[in-house]
């Protein structure tokens, strides 16, 4: 038995993931304004930095949280916060999973809109705006985390 859920794998390109955190500034365009972005790190900067040159936004923090460890999520452990309540700022993250770490930010900053590219069904009552659902038991898998590999021939498989 593995020792995590997921049954199936969601690969995003670098391709993707653009086009996917473009979408997300489309829909945060009819939600703001906002005066500056907080990236959730470390999945986040990339879809943050989208969103921010999208919305010609320049002001831009960081929460920095580590939870998981490889495929299992251990306990949360904020290393940096930022000031304030979150009034007029969008939190962008690259996925929202059980919701355990949108739980704890919005503890941190009531007042955000919260967003994400990709939302698991678990963790979609956190979020205020994403782009693509997948599937709980799906693993979706970042450009950064991967590579470009040799596989064999179907034929030969
Ligand atoms: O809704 P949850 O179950 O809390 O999972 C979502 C979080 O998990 C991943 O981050 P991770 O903790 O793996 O750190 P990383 O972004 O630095 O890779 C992802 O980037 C989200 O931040
Ligand atoms: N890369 C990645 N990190 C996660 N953290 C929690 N769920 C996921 C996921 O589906 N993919
Ligand atoms: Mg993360």
């Amino acid at each position: 038995m593995s020792d995590h859920p997921f049954t199936k794998t969601f690969p995003v390109s670098w391709w993707e993931l653009h086009r996917d955190s473009r979408a997300l500034a489309w829909r945060l365009m009819e939600r703001g304004p906002f005066q500056g972005v907080v990236a959730i790190t470390r999945g986040g900067l990339v879809p943050a930095a989208v969103v921010a040159r999208e919305l010609e936004i320049r002001t831009i923090d960081t929460i920095c949280i580590a939870s998981y460890d490889d495929k299992k999520q251990g306990e949360l452990t904020v290393l940096k916060g930022v000031p304030g309540d979150g009034e007029g700022w969008v939190v962008v993250d690259d996925l929202v999973d059980t919701g355990k770490t949108y739980r704890k930010v919005r503890e941190m900053l009531p007042k955000a809109h919260f967003a994400t590219v990709y939302a698991k069904p678990a963790g979609r009552p956190l979020v205020d705006s994403y782009v693509t659902e997948v599937s709980q038991d799906t693993w979706i898998l970042f450009p950064w985390d991967a590579e470009m590999q040799e596989v064999a021939p179907i034929a030969r498989r």
